[in-house]
């Protein structure tokens, strides 16, 4: 039978956190759900139960200290089922007064998945404040094997203390993606990717041939225009693709047919097999020759810093890595410019 709980507690937890003076002040109200659950073994992901408080999802991610200070509300304890008029508007109004606060740089609702997304857009549309409001869940309970509230809370700690978060209303943070508040939807009643960026996901859409943008305009983060008025030829920028038993010989043999410049289109995040993985580095070292790690799968990014041989795609897939380095190239970009025009699209902390 289901845990009886207070559906409105309102407590301030005294989370005993260390204060550090130079760590930014995020708050956090706790409402249940699963990432508030127990089950009875590392292995039961339903039918779990609602019961951990605010201080044990802190206490159960003490990384959180190193980028933040947290106080800690519990509002509720409950499956987001049971979320009520009564305990939004409480939530509403204790964010308010928490983001008026000089020295509170954001706020999270922890929240079971289920109705998440109605207490998000009613947040986004009664929270005055440019402050970030992070709505954040989980799928697994915290007691099964790759449980993912921890790292979900981490993230949703991250973005509230940061001043990326700012002027963006509230969002949505499951499974390494933010979402809007306005737009996000749960698509699945089991999985870690439940969570859903509806049309907006798209930059608009046309209502009877009209032109309508979720969005107010925004360039693409990292975009390079080139100069390519008085260019009349590119730079020749091979792709190989990487699989098993792949041919280490297709490196030397694209430099050998004239390439300037190889887009590897990775297996995972940029990855390739150890033996062509060296003979990447033997060509780099003979050569310099630009090497770009990109990804096989149709969505992801490769992130910089993995090796020093090669460059990282950042968001550009193989082909629009290809025209990113032929542009580069054709206009003189060294090196180091074209590292720093990858890692544009995907700027390193
Ligand atoms: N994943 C979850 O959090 C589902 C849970 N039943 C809830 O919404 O409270």
């Amino acid at each position: 039978s289901p845990i009886q709980l207070p559906h409105l507690l309102v407590t301030r937890q005294d989370i005993q956190t260390p204060i550090n003076s130079s760590l930014p002040n995020v708050t956090i109200f706790a409402t249940g759900g699963t990432i508030a659950s127990q089950g009875a073994s590392n292995t039961q992901t339903t039918g779990y139960q609602v019961g951990l408080g605010v201080q044990q999802l802190v206490d159960a991610v003490p990384e959180i200290l190193n980028i933040s200070n947290v106080a800690g509300y519990q509002i509720s304890n409950v499956g987001s089922g049971s979320i009520n008029s009564t305990i939004s508007l409480t939530l509403a109004h204790m964010i308010n007064a928490e983001l008026a606060k000089d020295d509170v740089s954001g706020v999270i609702v922890t929240h079971g998945t289920d109705t998440l997304e109605e207490t998000a857009f009613f947040l986004s549309s009664t929270v005055n404040s440019p402050k970030p409001v992070i709505c954040v869940g989980a799928m697994r309970p915290a007691t099964a094997l790759s449980a993912d509230g921890p790292l979900n809370l981490f993230q949703a700690v991250t973005l509230a203390a940061s001043p990326a978060g700012r002027d963006r209303s509230t969002m949505i943070v499951l499974n390494d993606r933010i979402g809007s508040a306005f737009y996000t939807t749960k698509n699945n009643a089991n999985t870690l990717d439940t969570f859903f960026s509806t049309e907006a996901g798209q930059l608009g859409v046309f209502i009877n041939q009209v032109p309508f943008f979720f969005f107010a305009p925004a360039e693409p983060v990292g975009r390079i225009v080139f100069d390519v008025d008085s260019v009349s030829d590119l730079a020749q920028v091979d792709i190989i693709y990487s699989h098993q038993d792949m041919d280490p010989a297709l490196f030397n043999a694209s430099v050998a047919a004239g390439a300037e410049g190889i887009v590897v289109a990775g297996v995972g995040a940029g990855g390739t097999s150890s033996k062509a993985a060296l003979a990447m580095e033997e060509l780099y070292n003979a050569t310099g020759i630009p090497i770009v790690a990109s990804h096989r799968s149709s969505d992801g990014f490769v992130p910089s810093g993995e090796d020093d041989v090669t460059i990282a795609s950042g968001f550009y897939n193989p082909q629009k890595s290809r025209i990113l380095l032929q542009l580069a190239l054709t206009v003189g970009y060294d090196e180091a410019a074209i590292r720093e025009a990858f890692a544009k699209s995907y700027p390193m902390p």
